[in-house]
């Protein structure tokens, strides 16, 4: 991780830059996937299957029995952490719901909004090389809550607690596909996966395009969700190795990952940088994670306003605030999918259990997109009912704009009303 002191504003945006491949190189590899899925269907599924994840399938549509077994094929410490999950997950989704009131914008016009599920959505579990079964509740939750009717899952990975997870969650059937290959067959659907209307989820760069391309080609998707990232501000005080596991925690995801540790004192970013060494060595994922690391940094910045401009240069995917007064900077902080306050906020809580949802855009999309909520899996309906009286005051006034518009038939439908009205008075 080097070590970049004090750079100017204008060195900004190569330091910031991120380690991932850009869009049009990953078109290149994933377009021709797509094709082959939209026009050989399951047997391009297969084929895919075999070459990026080296598994021979016949079916890989999730049989009930594989569903139910998977309970007893997890430990009951285990099970009873995804329930716990669960719970905090679905009380902070279900916070999300509202009920918008109904208005009379004049008298007797009353508009209102309501929030219906989308009925068909896919998501998709990120499996390659982890098999992210929390991701299951961050996406199938929300779905639940919404109202969603079918909610079809695709997952390279059959790992038990994915299923346990899927059936908790009230998915209704699930593939074990992934890759581009898998988000191909949830928007064009093939002879075995159905298409959907919406495509949820993380996953690696192929993934990631995959979404971006099929969102072209008329089925929603909720957000770039790319290779985990993270940014740390420390302070003086800050605790090194805590923020040197934090980091680490997103540098195991890929060699794709990036973190970013910002501090504002030389003496906390040199013994960070001795912790992530201590810390690494012990590590599973060292190799991945010593790979992530060579495309992350370490930026000595002189002040807290400095920090706060840099970091909304960078738009993490998560924020974690090190320092003395994490509300004060968490004001000024305009781009981020998710922040993490104080020193006792590891932003592992929020990937797995604390409430909020881990599916979040990276790659500098947290500027303009949100992380996924319920509102990613329901639809805004506005409904109108006018009056007589109501159409008598309103329709003056439309009929204006729509001649303004030289449009005849538009003010017509108001002034054969309006004569209907005339007439039977
Ligand atoms: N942003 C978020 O909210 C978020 C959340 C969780 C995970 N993630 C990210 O999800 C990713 C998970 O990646 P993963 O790879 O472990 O699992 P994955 O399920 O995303 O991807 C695995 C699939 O990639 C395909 N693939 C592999 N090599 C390929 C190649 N050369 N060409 C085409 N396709 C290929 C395979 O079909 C395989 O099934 C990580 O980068 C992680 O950081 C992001
Ligand atoms: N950090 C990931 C989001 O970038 C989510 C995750 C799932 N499991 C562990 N982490
Ligand atoms: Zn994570």
């Amino acid at each position: 991780m080097n070590i970049y002191e004090y750079p100017s504003r204008g060195q900004y945006k190569a330091l910031l830059a991120r380690p991932t491949l850009s869009f049009a190189e990953i078109e290149m590899r994933v377009r021709p996937i797509i094709d082959e899925v939209a026009q050989k269907g399951d047997e391009a599924l297969r084929k895919f299957a075999l070459d990026f994840d080296n598994i021979l399938l016949n079916d890989f549509k999730v049989t009930d029995a594989e569903l139910r077994d998977a309970e007893n094929q997890i430990s009951v410490e285990l099970k009873n952490a995804i329930d716990q999950a669960y719970e905090n997950i679905s009380v902070f989704h279900k916070a999300q719901q509202v009920e918008e009131a109904q208005v009379e914008t004049m008298p007797g016009v009353f508009c209102w909004r309501k929030s219906v599920g989308i009925q068909k959505v896919g998501i998709y579990i990120p499996g390659g090389s982890a098999p992210l079964f929390s991701t299951v509740l961050m996406l199938a939750i929300p779905a639940q809550i919404a109202g969603c009717q079918q909610i079809v899952l695709c997952s390279p990975s059959n790992h038990p607690a994915i299923y346990y997870a899927a059936q908790k969650c009230g998915i209704t059937e699930a593939y074990r596909i992934g890759g581009a290959q898998a988000v191909a067959a949830m928007a064009v659907g093939t002879e075995t996966v159905p298409a959907v209307y919406k495509i949820f989820g993380p996953g690696n760069q192929y993934v990631t395009a995959a979404k971006q391309i099929v969102s072209q080609m008329g089925v929603a998707i909720d957000m770039p969700a790319g290779p985990s990232e993270v940014a740390v501000l420390a302070d003086h005080r800050a605790n090194a190795a805590f923020i040197a596991s934090d980091l680490l925690s997103q540098a195991e995801h890929g060699a794709d990952s990036q973190v970013l540790l910002v501090g504002t004192d030389k003496d906390i970013i040199l013994k960070t940088i001795e912790e992530v060494k201590l810390q690494l060595a012990f590590l599973p994922r060292k190799e991945l994670a010593a790979k992530a690391l060579e495309n992350s940094k370490a930026i000595l910045v002189k002040d807290l306003d400095e920090a706060t401009y840099l970091l909304n240069e960078y738009a993490a995917e998560h924020l974690i605030l090190s320092i003395e007064n994490p509300e004060e900077v968490a004001a000024n902080i305009v781009n981020a999918g998710s922040i993490f306050l104080g020193d006792y906020t590891p932003e592992s809580c929020g990937d797995y259990a604390s409430g909020t949802n881990h599916t979040l855009p990276t790659n500098g999309y947290a500027r303009a997109y949100s992380g996924v909520s319920l509102d990613s899996f329901v639809k805004k309906i506005t409904y109108q009912k006018i009056s007589k009286a109501g159409l008598e005051k309103l329709g003056p006034i439309v009929e204006i704009m729509a001649e303004a518009e030289q449009l005849d038939a538009h003010k017509n439908a108001v002034t054969i009303r309006l004569k209907n009205i005339k007439d039977q008075a």
